[in-house]
């Protein structure tokens, strides 16, 4: 059926030259289309049917996947069912199942239903933090503090996000310095790694390296993620730009869904199948099923009904 695509794979395998670029032998794929994926969508998701999408998901080979998030139901409606999702999801040995928590009652029950893992998420933008997570900037470091504390205390990995790294929808430019000091306050507080946003998807690859230099001028580049929105169709062309930094973290969402409740107009994230057919294509392995992910962006579209934003997605469906 995918006969086109697999010639297509060879001959860009045959011709990838991952060692003279420099590029990474293998990334991790951080999976948050259950969670920043649905978060956005206007009618609530059947509990039963993000369970489903998880588990499609952990048997694709995905080894993180952000599942949903503890925040207020009445900012987040979607995720209001955060518990139930993490009691049904049929748990993988090896696969870390995340959670975002914006502070110590969301840590909490996040512990309770037995994450593997929190994330903290903060903004390089004054008016986003605020609109996001109702506080100042520095109003939220002194709140992640506490989370990242209690977390130490019982050893549970903490991921830090920054927002609006290449751009804000409310104060447009954002400059790499003021990212890079959000970014080194999370990194020395105690997270294991720093995911970049680009919530509005409206960097391009230059903005991306430049930042990337900047940024690892404090947090290693080995704790650096990234996190592109496709809304200008760039964010395959940023990620090849933070790989070729050093990079090996990569955040993406099936089907490409998503968006930020706070962020209007934001188009998905990018989707993890186009990622994986890169990365393919590059020689660089990831431990992830290509065909099972399609299969699981596919279950997820029809479930939304609608079709797959993913390129790879739609190519695969016309046998290409
Ligand atoms: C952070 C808050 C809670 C502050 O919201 P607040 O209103 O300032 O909080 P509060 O402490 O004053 O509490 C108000 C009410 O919320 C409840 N509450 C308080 N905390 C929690 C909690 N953890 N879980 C459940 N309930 C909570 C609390 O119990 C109380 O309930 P009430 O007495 O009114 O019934 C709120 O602003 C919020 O929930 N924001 C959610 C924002 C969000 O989820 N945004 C989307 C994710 S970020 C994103 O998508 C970007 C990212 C990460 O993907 C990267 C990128 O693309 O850039």
């Amino acid at each position: 059926m995918f006969s086109f695509y697999k010639v297509c794979l060879q001959q860009a395998r045959s011709c990838s030259t991952r060692a003279s670029t420099g590029l990474p032998s293998f990334v991790k794929i951080v999976e948050v289309g259950p969670r920043d994926g649905l978060q956005n969508e206007k009618m609530f998701v059947p509990t039963e049917t993000k369970v489903e999408f998880i588990n499609k998901l952990s048997d694709a080979g995905l080894s993180v996947i952000e599942v949903t998030s503890f925040v207020s139901p009445k900012w987040v409606p979607q995720m209001a069912d955060n518990a139930e999702v993490l009691k049904l999801i049929k748990r993988r040995d090896g696969v870390t199942y995340a959670a975002l928590t914006p502070n110590l009652k969301g840590l909490k029950d996040a512990i309770s239903c037995g994450v593997n893992e929190v994330a903290i998420f903060g903004a390089a933008s004054e008016t986003f933090s605020k609109k996001n997570i109702n506080c100042s900037i520095s109003e939220s470091l002194q709140r992640f503090e506490e989370v990242v504390k209690l977390a130490k205390e019982i050893k549970l990995p903490v991921r830090g996000y920054v927002s609006c790294v290449l751009g804000c929808p409310y104060e447009k430019i954002v400059s790499p310095e003021k990212v890079a000091q959000v970014a080194k306050q999370m990194f020395e507080m105690g997270c294991y790694e720093i995911s970049l946003g680009d919530t509005i998807g409206v960097g391009t690859p230059g903005a991306m390296k430049q930042l990337i230099a900047v940024v690892t001028k404090h947090v290693p580049i080995e704790k650096v993620a990234v996190h592109c929105h496709d809304t200008y169709g760039q964010a395959l062309a940023n990620i090849l730009a933070a790989l070729q930094m050093g990079v090996s973290v990569v955040d993406s969402s099936t089907a490409g869904l998503g968006g930020c409740p706070y962020a209007k107009g934001a188009s998905g994230n990018v989707a993890t199948e186009d990622v994986l057919y890169m990365l393919d294509g590059l020689g660089i392995n990831t431990g992830v099923d290509l065909q099972k992910t399609v299969e699981a962006g596919r279950f997820i579209s029809q479930a939304l009904g609608r079709s797959t934003h993913s390129k790879v997605g739609q190519a695969m469906k016309s046998s290409l």
